[in-house]
């Protein structure tokens, strides 16, 4: 079943094409990841997913009125608490204060938080940052999620710790998982299946479904196969760059 589905979507800025008739669908449960040069049009996407852009031409089917959104930066406000931040979503939802600082306070506590819940984002790790961000994502959705390169500016080790995060978050809540990543390694760890820009206007996106099994293993990122699947990605990459 399809939690998401885009057909034939085209969109504009002026007079750049960004999208030309593109069709992508995500199925419930499933962890898809976008793989594409810089500046190609993925955030575009994203943005009219969530409804920040206006559509202009083709369908956009979401299974769920919500989706949970977490931009490129953590976009956190600096003059709301961490507990603050995340309720935003519930807030806009009109969720009663006490529900949303309960909801909140939990996925707080999860994800080792809790204590930096009257805390400021000026005083979290960029790491902590990016799990408020998602705790606030989950709060705005509880089914699908679009998440725009967010390991991107971390330190490797924070990287591979918040990606093996994201994977368990992800399998244990059962999340449809929408993903923008230029990193191709990361994109084979925890994606089902990538889809790689290859042309801009972006037309139709080169599809390709990861053969590993779940739970994943890092070590099996080594593997001939899997090697050989990166060094076919970076080609098709480096095809739609030039
Ligand atoms: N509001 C806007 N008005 C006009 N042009 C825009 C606007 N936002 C983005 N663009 C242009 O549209 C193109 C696609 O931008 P977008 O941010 O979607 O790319 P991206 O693939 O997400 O890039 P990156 O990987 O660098 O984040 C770029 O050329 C960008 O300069």
């Amino acid at each position: 079943m399809e939690s998401l589905s885009l057909e034939q979507l085209s969109f504009r800025y002026d007079d750049k094409l960004i999208l030309d008739g593109l069709d992508l669908y995500v199925k419930k449960g499933e962890f898809v990841s976008i793989i594409g040069p810089s500046g190609c049009g993925k955030s575009t996407l994203f943005r009219l997913i969530t409804g920040l852009e206006k559509l202009q031409q083709g369908m956009i089917r979401k299974e769920y009125e919500f989706v949970g959104y977490m931009p490129q930066r953590d976009a956190l406000m600096p003059w709301r608490t961490i507990l603050k931040n995340t309720t935003l979503p519930l807030e806009c939802k009109k969720v009663s204060k006490a529900d949303a600082t309960a909801k909140s306070m939990a996925l707080l506590k999860q994800f080792g938080l809790d204590h930096y819940a009257n805390n400021y984002p000026r005083d979290l790790s960029g790491g902590m940052k990016q799990r408020v961000s998602f705790i606030r994502a989950l709060n705005a959705s509880e089914d699908i999620l679009l998440l725009d390169e967010p390991f991107s500016a971390l330190d490797a080790l924070t990287k591979i710790e918040l990606q093996d995060w994201l994977y368990n978050q992800a399998k244990s809540l059962n999340k449809t998982i929408l993903f923008i990543t230029h990193d191709v390694d990361e994109a084979l760890y925890l994606s089902d299946r990538i889809y790689t820009v290859t042309e801009t206007p972006i037309q139709q996106m080169h599809e390709t479904v990861v053969p590993l099994e779940h739970p994943r293993i890092r070590e099996n990122l080594g593997s001939e196969e899997i090697q050989k699947l990166k060094i076919d990605l970076l080609h098709l990459l480096q095809k739609g760059r030039s």
